[in-house]
């Protein structure tokens, strides 16, 4: 189903400059997405996800830094300059964040906001042509016609998004990054949203980064899921594989936590992210995790493709000639307790 390739990610690493030292918050990522297609981004808070979607797009804050290759049809988005990149950004790269009112101008009709948009990134186009791209793009956002001339005020906060998205559409961008584009909406709305992302793959051959807590939206919306973990991408491939059969004990661990939820209470994951200032040795996720051996705490963990095609990165799937003698006895247990402490 899927089309050419039109993002490929190669070892990205981003980090934010402190008073403790660097927050390595994107640590050595590496990604493909290829057209119509969506990719799911998952993982507890903090782990490194707006970074990613922000990195990628060119949207660090002042004192954060990048590198490594982000190949966009054949551009490097880190190499560009700031014109070219801005030049892109809207009709190319696409994004959806949460905050609507922050990007919205009070003082300006809803018409004028598809206006000045299509007039900055699609001058060609008439005025004709303007109104019936932006009223059919915001009647698929669940906006009647009959708004189209209203100001942002006039409207609750579940639809300024869904303008807003409209907004990111109406330009059909090759790339968009929805970062947690639902959390904010009822459920209703939500299924909407979804329903619209899965047409605009289907209509415009849009590839999708979608950012979110929401396992059962990826599970819905999303053909692959890349699950992150303190700065890295801990497992990734087809969503409904890694759903029925995580590999990695951090996602298998995170479906749990979700499916408690509905059923018989919470589980969590003990212990919470680790500092990205001075994250642990080895993997990671070796404090919190259930089937640590001796190997994770000392060595990093390599990446290696299951049998099913899913990517992931833990010692219990070798690769078996790197693990040293005794690697595979089981990690002796009070290092986790610290950690908890801590
Ligand atoms: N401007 C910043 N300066 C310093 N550290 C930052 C900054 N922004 C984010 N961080 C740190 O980078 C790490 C990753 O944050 P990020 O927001 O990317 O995670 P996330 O997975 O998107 O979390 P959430 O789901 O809560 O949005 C965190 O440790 C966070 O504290």
């Amino acid at each position: 189903m899927s089309g050419e390739r039109v993002l490929s990610v190669s070892d990205l690493r981003v980090w934010y400059g402190t008073e403790r030292g660097p927050v390595r918050a994107v640590d050595g990522v590496s990604f493909n997405l290829h057209a119509g297609e969506t990719l799911g981004l998952v993982g507890e808070s903090g782990c490194g996800k707006s970074t990613l979607g922000r990195g990628v797009l060119g949207l660090l804050p002042a004192g954060a830094k990048a590198d490594g290759e982000i190949d966009f049809k054949g551009t490097d988005l880190l190499g560009v300059g700031r014109r070219e990149l801005e030049d892109l950004r809207g009709p190319e790269l696409g994004m959806i964040f949460q905050e609507p009112l922050t990007r919205l101008n009070p003082l300006m009709r809803i018409s004028e906001h598809f206006e000045e948009t299509l007039r900055t990134h699609e001058p060609s186009i008439g005025k004709d042509e303007t109104r019936r791209r932006s009223i059919d793009t915001l009647r698929r956002m669940g906006i009647p016609p009959t708004r189209y001339r209203a100001f942002p005020h006039e409207f609750s906060g579940g639809m300024r998004q869904r303008i807003m998205i409209a907004l990111a559409l109406v330009l059909r961008p090759a790339f968009i990054v929805a970062d947690e584009p639902t959390t904010a909406l009822d459920v209703l709305v939500e299924a909407q949203i979804i329903r619209i992302l899965a047409d605009l793959r289907r209509n415009f051959d849009t590839a999708l980064l979608l950012i979110t807590h929401n396992l059962g939206i990826v599970a819905e919306a999303c053909d692959r899921v890349a699950v992150m973990y303190a700065g890295g991408i801990v497992e990734e491939g087809d969503a409904r594989e890694v759903f029925g059969a995580p590999q990695h004990p951090y996602t298998r661990e995170l479906l749990r936590s979700t499916i408690s939820l509905q059923t018989t209470g919470l589980h969590y994951i003990p212990g919470s992210p680790p500092d990205l200032v001075e994250p642990p040795s080895g993997c990671r996720f070796h404090p919190r995790c259930p089937d640590a051996m001796e190997v994770c705490s000392k060595q990093d963990p390599i990446e290696v493709m299951t049998p099913q095609g899913q990517r992931v990165t833990c010692w219990l799937h070798g690769p078996e000639a790197e693990i040293p003698s005794g690697g595979r006895a089981r990690l002796v247990r009070e290092e986790i307790d610290v950690a908890d402490e801590a």
